[in-house]
């Protein structure tokens, strides 16, 4: 009998200021994936050693340069991770995927996060494996190993996370890197190997309210900075002093976001951080400027700003006068040779979704 289903995650916006690796929201711009099973279709998919037939629409972020091999492509690899922890090694034959990316690469806006919850979903289907969001939380985390945009493309809404710790044993199942698992991304060859499920419970979350009068402006420049190297220019270490800078405006901010009226005058500072935007400025011209370029005085109706998860992107969170906020950033940006586009987002309140068609 051939199968389709549709499957949508949201983009997300980690860190939000001092939240670093623990905030996270999503954003109501959604990847999706068509997906057709149909056996008869076999001879369409057995070009691809995993059966898969992958294809992007061609105003996709990232169409000319995602790779369309199943093994080497992140949300298939995903979840050809996920069938193999189950002990089925490909993908049924005649799998057909058709791809929706408007979430922009390498921008700070979770598209490897929407990636990894897509394909960990992916599996969960194509297998019939029948797992709960939670489960699923850990197949993600087993790839993509902070859980702030995981937790919050999964869930929807706003929502704060941390991963447990795990015991000895449990590190070692979850220290086996993809690759050995999978085969090196371009060779595509299966090695066989069943590898162990994930931990339980690795990540623990909660959602908060939001107050839904607020809306998010996306300031996105025209070039990329990959997570990991964004990652890389952080301290291994911090002072107490800046993490108590942190922890403080981090208990604030939680509940100032879910208030009615917002309050500015508080959101605004509990959105400053010491932790990881100061260090991130050496990867984007102008950012502690453009961070202070905007302030609710100048312009009415903002409410905080920060860097979109590892960036490049600007956040700004508001309630009014959303064209003013995202052109004074762009005219910062242009200062330093940069040009952008922006987004006025809505959260999207409930996450990660499987429909079947
Ligand atoms: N829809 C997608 N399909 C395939 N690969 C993707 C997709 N989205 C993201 N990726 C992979 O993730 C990389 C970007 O990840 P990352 O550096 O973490 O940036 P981001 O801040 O956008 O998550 C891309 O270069 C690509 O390799
Ligand atoms: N907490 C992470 C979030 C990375 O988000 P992304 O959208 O840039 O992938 C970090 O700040 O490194």
């Amino acid at each position: 009998m051939p199968r389709s289903f549709k499957i949508s995650v949201p983009a997300s916006s980690a860190n939000i200021g001092p939240g670093y690796d623990v905030l996270g929201i999503g954003l109501a711009l959604f990847l999706t994936l068509d997906v057709e099973i149909d056996p008869k279709a076999a001879n369409e998919t057995n070009s691809d050693p995993n059966n898969c037939k992958l294809s992007y629409t061609e105003d996709s972020e990232g169409f000319e340069s995602v790779p369309l091999k199943s093994d080497e492509n992140l949300i298939t690899r995903t979840a050809l991770y996920v069938l193999r922890c189950n002990n089925i090694r490909t993908f049924p034959s005649g799998t057909k995927v058709h791809i929706n990316n408007p979430i922009p690469l390498g921008r700070g806006l979770g598209s490897s996060g929407a990636a990894v919850v897509a394909g960990v979903m992916l599996g969960n289907e194509v297998g019939q494996l029948g797992y709960s969001k939670q489960r699923m939380l850990d197949y993600c985390l087993m790839i993509e190993r902070h859980p702030d945009n995981i937790t919050a493309a999964m869930m929807g809404g706003f929502v704060g996370s941390f991963l447990r710790d795990l015991t000895p044993a449990e590190m070692e199942r979850r220290e086996i890197p993809l690759s050995e698992v999978l085969g090196s991304p371009s060779g595509g060859e299966n090695t066989g190997l069943v590898p162990p499920s994930p931990p339980t419970d690795i990540g623990r979350h909660v959602r908060y309210n939001w107050n839904k009068d607020i809306k998010c402006i996306a300031i996105i420049p025209n070039f990329e900075v990959s997570t990991a190297d964004s990652r890389g220019v952080l301290p291994q270490a911090y002072t107490a002093k800046d993490l108590v800078f942190n922890l403080q405006r981090l208990a604030v901010l939680t509940t100032a976001l879910t208030q009615s009226p917002p309050n500015p005058d508080l959101i605004y500072p509990a959105m400053q951080d010491r932790v990881h935007q100061p260090y991130r400025k050496t990867l984007i011209p102008g950012l502690t400027e453009i961070l202070s370029s905007v302030t609710p005085s100048t312009y009415p109706g903002l409410l905080g700003i920060c860097l979109s998860g590892a960036g490049p992107t600007i956040l700004a969170l508001a309630v009014d006068n959303f064209e003013d906020i995202a052109q004074e950033i762009m005219n910062r940006f242009s200062k330093n040779n940069v040009t952008c586009k922006w987004k006025l987002l809505d959260l999207a309140y409930n996450g990660a979704e499987v429909t079947q068609l």
